[in-house]
């Protein structure tokens, strides 16, 4: 059984910061990369990995992990609304798979989530609904952490389940990071306002949610300027972490530390959890090989921004 991966970094500036043209051209030519990948593996379902930004989970209930039977793109930045093609009765044998592994994991019947898993879908396959997708939402923003360790153990137990269907073709995907920190509230410094965001924001008005995303786009701009006070990017950071994941020896991971990782490379740096489940999923199924990476720090998209493909070696 063969799996195949892309991990990507996000921005939700996409499109409304955009760096100087050849820069712009370089990450194009890296979604055409992933896209083509793609296009050739052909894949019949998608599992995609991602965090969500305080739009689908909130602190009245935050899980480390959740699955979902049923999903809704809630809308932010643009992107698309509605709901995904998740294929239910698969969802729920891969949740069971994972708690008879001795895995804790929260499942959702509708899980609403944002561009953090709604933007590589719609770079890769150009909709939410064209292929069905399992969302795996894997908390990248909201304190407290788990150990990476328990990120790759279950990267690793869901990547043995979709070993097991042999009549597929899967893609799983990984979204976020990887070194940055744009102005996500934590909790501990947050006003009162943002922290009734956190606690449960959802279905804010449309003038809430501009107002949030206009703070973010100038933030943006200030980071490319050089006169924002976010934590910079830390491209020797993203660049190991990308020589860790394409060695196919994941075991570095685990001595990673939730607090050592947002102080080199900022709080939403734990959005790289992504890309460590999606390798662990991919790792389950055999030895890999790593077929394309792009990495550039690019403070217009606050991101340091990647793009990896592999693929089950043969
Ligand atoms: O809070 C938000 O709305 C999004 C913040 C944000 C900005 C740039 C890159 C990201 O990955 C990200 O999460
Ligand atoms: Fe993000």
């Amino acid at each position: 059984m063969s799996l195949a991966l892309v991990t990507m970094s996000h921005s939700p500036l996409l499109g409304y910061n955009d760096p100087a043209p050849e820069v712009k051209a370089e990450v194009d030519n890296a979604f055409a990369s992933a896209r083509a990948f793609v296009s050739e593996y052909d894949p019949t379902l998608v599992v995609s990995f991602a965090p969500d930004h305080y739009n689908g989970f909130f602190y009245d209930l935050m899980p480390p992990f959740c699955i979902g039977y049923e999903a809704l793109g809630v809308g932010d930045y643009g992107t698309a609304e509605g709901p995904l093609n998740v294929p239910t009765g698969t969802a729920e044998k891969l949740a069971e798979w994972v708690a008879e592994r001795d895995l804790d994991v929260a499942i959702s019947r509708k899980m609403e989530i944002d561009h953090g898993a709604i933007q590589p879908l719609e770079i890769l396959f150009g909709g939410i609904d064209t292929v069905p997708t399992i969302p795996v939402f894997v908390n990248g923003v909201a304190k407290p952490f788990t150990r990476m360790v328990r990120v790759r153990r279950l990267g690793e137990a869901i990547g043995s389940f979709l070993a097991t269907l042999t009549d597929e073709r899967v893609l799983v995907i990984g979204s976020g990071g990887l070194s940055h920190d744009p102005p996500v509230p934590q909790w501990a410094t947050a006003t009162e306002p943002q922290r009734a965001l956190l606690l449960n924001g959802r279905h804010p008005t449309a003038a809430a949610r501009d107002a949030r995303q206009e703070r973010v786009i100038q933030t943006g701009r200030d980071f490319a300027a050089g006169t924002a006070t976010i934590q910079d990017l830390a491209p020797e950071w993203d660049r190991a972490l990308m020589a860790v994941l394409a060695s196919g020896d994941l075991s570095p991971i685990d001595a990673m530390n939730p607090t050592q990782m947002a102080h080199e490379a900022g709080n939403s740096a734990h959005e790289v959890r992504t890309w460590v489940a999606a390798f662990a999923a991919l790792s389950a199924a055999g030895p890999y090989r790593v077929g394309y990476a792009y990495y550039r720090p690019i403070r217009e998209y606050i991101a340091g921004f990647g793009v990896m493909t592999a693929q089950t070696a043969r």
